[in-house]
């Protein structure tokens, strides 16, 4: 069929059980032919297919509530809703979002993009169904990772204490972007076993009771033994703890069995959970048998083959220069351990984990007791580097603040993907940690404009005893190269002049420098000549520079890729009134106080004013001098 002409998913309601098989193969192939060109997030999507065509057959959406977890799993869901069309648009500038959106339907009755929310939405959208006496299902679908994230077990314990109506579908395909990790997968693990032990155990059971005469015996015997294994083997037992009446596991890709397992619960009253069991990728063998990631997050490829295709790019990717320098490190120094809040590959800690395997820790889907964990390695002297994403870091605020800060311990927090990130939009952008960092007493927060640099700050914070060490990197490659340098530790607080002027001092850090030299350029034809500053160390500022520069009453222009509430030109302005220093022009550029769709990273600096010619022009506007061009 022409999924393009799907309008909503009632549809589903008239379809024989072949037409339903022969839709999830459309659907399958649409995933694989239009993510070959846009890229996102394949692996998960071809897993769910089967799933979500159950979902939409079995309940009546947007009244029954299906919250999506983590969201990056919703394409097949965006396609059966009516969006099949926008999908060449998919996480592109103004294009359709790679995750649930409220104004790209009324189906989308949860945002998510950051991990584990979806039973804690489930929840208040059950108790406010409860209050107004309505009488529709709430259905969270969360994966084996996201169920590894603390608020999932916060959910689940007020969930199954409250014995709330709803239907949580454990999405179980033993992967997070990488393998899953913990107790809990290994859990899940045993009952994914069980499923296997209890088909063979009544396969033998059947056996039995055809021996003549001692065969009742032997099955009375054999059923004894399987209620002593009974807390192990039997599937769900860790869920009907937590109050919720388990089923499955159930085959993800059975259609029919997802629909009768859907039919149980709905006639079943309180909390229910059916663990499906699904396979990451199914359906395309590159991703199927890739035995890495199972192409969790991709950019465009060839079908035939599964070869990416590659953006020719200059430079290595920050995170891989990160974690080489780890690895350098790590060979000297004993105390060095790396934690990650499981994004082994997207903080390219492989090879470290390769190297030190006792000395790289992946806890899973929990960014706050990643970063307690630090605190705790801290107070025994090791070193801990908390690899984590700006964006995943808010999730650990009061562990930073409470636990680490506050105590001023020796721990070094690897901020990566900070700035603008493109494709993942407003729920990934790495552009609020310098606003919520900056208030934390104690905290040195650096950020180094190329390859070398951060060599230089993984070696400062190395040998930096005096507390905690945050060093911010963006997504993507260092692209800037300038000569090599010596790997000696920084002197902290202390900022670089790159080029000296007298009519204006330009104050930037990590990309945001290039672009000031850029602007050097444009405006060298005015006549003007212009002081930019690598102001590397957005905490603690350079005091000493900034009091000889008010000496000079030049006017100061801050421009930082993050937002300008709270941001480096927010401590800038706090300098100059802290300081007496009112007398100083100051001029602050950076992100508005609204949120940042996805897109292109070049169109979204385009559309926040973050580009050559928007800050000329915003120069122009401001400095007193009249500006003509003198050459
Ligand atoms: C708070 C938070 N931390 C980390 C991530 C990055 N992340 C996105 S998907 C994912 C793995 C999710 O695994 P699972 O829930 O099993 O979904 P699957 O991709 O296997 O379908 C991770 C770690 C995130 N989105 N949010
Ligand atoms: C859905 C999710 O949160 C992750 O898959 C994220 O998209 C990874 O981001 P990077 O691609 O920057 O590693
Ligand atoms: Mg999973």
């Amino acid at each position: 069929m022409d999924l393009t002409k799907i309008k909503n998913p009632k549809f589903l309601k008239k379809l024989t059980d072949d037409e339903m098989e022969v839709l999830a193969q459309e659907l399958r192939y649409f995933l694989i032919e239009q993510l070959a060109v846009t890229g996102g997030h394949l692996g998960s999507n071809l897993g769910v297919v089967e799933l979500t065509l159950a979902l939409h057959r079995e309940f009546n959406s947007p009244k029954d509530k299906l919250l999506f977890d983590v969201g990056h799993q919703s394409y097949v869901h965006k396609i059966l809703t009516g969006r099949a069309i926008q999908f060449q648009t998919l996480r592109q500038y103004q294009g359709l979002s790679g995750f649930p959106k409220h104004n790209e339907s009324e189906h989308d009755v949860w945002e998510t993009g950051h991990s584990s929310t979806s039973l804690s939405g489930a929840m208040g959208m059950a108790i406010a169904r409860d209050i107004k006496e309505d009488n529709n299902f709430i259905v969270p679908i969360i994966g084996d990772g996201a169920l590894t994230g603390g608020m999932a077990f916060e959910a689940l314990n007020h969930i199954g204490h409250e014995k709330t109506d709803m239907i949580v579908i454990l999405n179980d395909n033993e992967m997070s972007i990488a393998n899953n990790v913990g107790a809990l997968h290994q859990a899940l693990g045993r009952m994914r076993s069980a499923a296997k032990y209890n088909k063979a155990k009544d396969d033998f059971e059947w056996l039995l009771k055809r021996i003549p005469a001692v065969g009742n015996i032997l099955v009375n015997a054999t059923g004894r033994l399987k209620d002593s294994m009974k807390y192990f083997m039997v599937p769900g037992m860790l869920f009907e703890e937590f109050g919720f009446t388990y089923f499955g596991p159930v085959d993800g890709h059975d259609i029919q069995a997802l629909r009768k397992h859907i039919g149980f619960a709905k006639k079943t009253s309180g909390p229910v959970i059916i663990h499906v069991i699904t396979k990451k990728g199914k359906g395309y063998l590159p991703a199927e048998t890739d035995p890495k990631d199972r192409w969790h997050g991709v950019g465009p490829y060839k079908i035939e083959s599964g070869e990416k295709i590659t953006s020719a790019s200059k430079g290595t990717a920050w995170s891989k220069v990160v974690s080489d320098a780890l690895v350098t490190e790590a060979e000297v120094n004993e105390k060095l351990v790396v934690i990650t809040p499981a994004m082994i590959l997207g903080s390219k800690l492989e090879r470290f984990a390769k190297r030190f395997p006792d000395r790289l820790f992946d806890v899973g889907i929990a960014e706050q007791h990643a970063t307690t964990m630090a605190a705790g390695l801290a107070t025994q002297g090791m070193k801990p580097f908390l690899a984590i994403y700006s964006t995943f870091l808010q999730r650990a605020y009061d562990q930073m603040l409470h636990d680490i800060c506050r105590v001023n311990l020796n721990v070094i927090i690897g901020i990566d993907r900070a700035g603008l990130v493109g494709a993942d939009g407003e729920t990934h952008h790495g552009i609020y940690d310098i606003a919520y960092l900056r208030s934390m007493p104690n905290l040195v927060i650096m950020m180094p404009v190329d390859e070398h640099e951060c060599r230089q700050m993984i070696a400062t914070a190395m040998a930096y005893n005096d507390g905690p060490v945050a060093i911010r990197y963006p997504r993507g490659n260092s692209d800037a190269v300038t000569k090599p340098v010596s790997v000696m530790p920084l002197p902290i607080g202390k900022w670089e002049v790159v080029n000296k002027g007298e009519d204006l001092v330009i104050l930037a850090f990590g990309p945001m420098l290039a672009l000031a030299q850029e602007v050097v350029k444009q405006l060298t034809d005015y006549g003007l000549t212009i002081e930019v500053v690598n102001a590397r160390f957005i905490k603690p500022l350079d005091h000493v520079y900034l009091s000889e520069v008010a000496k000079r009453n030049i006017p100061l222009l801050t421009i930082e890729e993050a937002v300008l509430a709270g941001g480096f030109g927010s401590a800038i302005l706090e300098w100059a009134e802290l300081n007496d220093c009112a007398h100083i022009k100051i001029k602050r550029m950076g992100i508005p106080d609204r949120f940042i769709e996805h897109g292109d990273v070049n169109l979204l600096l385009q559309e926040v004013g973050l580009t050559t010619n928007k800050i000329v022009e915003k120069i122009k506007q401001w400095l007193p001098i009249h500006m003509k061009r003198v050459r």
